[in-house]
């Protein structure tokens, strides 16, 4: 997809909601647990109760992953589903990658081509070189994290080297990288009186925002400081969206929430007009 259609879509849905398909066995409800692919039947439910009010979804693979083949297996039904089903919904894999060139590249394919995701986040501390092998593909995204939602973002990103904080350089530099055009950036929505300089080095990038919800960011105060013109925003929420209920109206109640955020999000599209 390109982000020219990932724009189109969140005037079209007047939304920039991403849902974090975080599906953890021992959370959804109980009675799931009879079906034959437990994980793929909740994803599926998810999906079509949601699918109008945010434009992706943000599998994290961890949680598939830890399900060994199984798991796999959940995950390649899932992106498949919305492939088939709603192929406007931008996809991101929560791999968090980044290896050295040839591996690299191979984790590419494995995404952007076996899956078949729009895009994938990754790690930036092995550099430009673990970082362009996934930029060299067509209509791919690249979202690469800068300033991270948790406690442990202060450990190094926040720290200094030659008088700026390490984030900072990993925004600047990553710009010069071949195919920077295909970056996007993850910036913790508990960090968002950070957007303000984060949009003096990367002023139209889209920002993958995670962090409202669970772990207490504001939807507003994002918006305050990190909206462009072309919004440049994906604000996503995992838990707060999909385990809003672990009863038999789990799908409904998960809608209702998306609903909740994505008139927020209306609200705050309204005032660039
Ligand atoms: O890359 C991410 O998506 C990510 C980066 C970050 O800084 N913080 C963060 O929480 N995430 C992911 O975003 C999701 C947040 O989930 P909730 O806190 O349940 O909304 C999880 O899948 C995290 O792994």
């Amino acid at each position: 997809m390109t982000t020219q259609e990932l724009v189109d879509q969140i005037h079209k849905k007047k939304s920039f909601l991403c849902i974090g398909l975080d599906t953890d066995l021992e959370k959804i409800p109980q009675f799931l647990l009879e079906e034959e692919d437990p994980i793929y039947s909740f994803n599926k439910a998810i999906i079509d109760a949601t699918h109008d009010l945010c434009v992706a979804y943000k599998p994290n693979i961890a949680f598939y992953e830890a399900y060994g083949v199984q798991g796999w297996s959940s995950l390649r039904k899932t992106i498949e589903y919305l492939n088939t089903n709603y192929p406007n919904i931008f996809t991101i894999a929560d791999a968090k990658r980044g290896d050295i060139g040839n591996t690299s590249t191979r984790y590419a394919k494995a995404f952007f081509e076996d899956l078949n995701f729009d895009s994938i986040t990754i790690a930036p501390y092995m550099g430009r070189d673990s970082v362009e092998p996934f930029l060299q593909f067509k209509d791919k995204h690249t979202i690469l994290l800068a300033l991270t939602s948790n406690e442990g973002a202060f450990d190094f990103q926040t720290k200094k080297i030659d008088g700026h904080e390490l984030y900072k350089e990993v925004l600047s530099v990553s710009t010069t990288y071949k195919g920077s055009e295909n970056l996007m950036y993850v910036v913790g929505a508990t960090k968002a009186e950070y957007l303000k300089e984060i949009r003096e080095i990367v002023p139209n990038s889209f920002l993958l925002v995670p962090g409202v919800g669970a772990q207490g960011g504001s939807l507003k105060d994002v918006c305050n400081y990190g909206m462009t013109k072309d919004i440049g925003l994906l604000i996503n929420s995992s838990r707060g969206i999909i385990y809003a209920s672990n009863q038999h109206d789990y799908a409904e109640a998960a809608k209702l929430k998306a609903r909740e955020l994505q008139i927020a999000m209306e609200k705050e599209m309204s005032r660039l007009n």
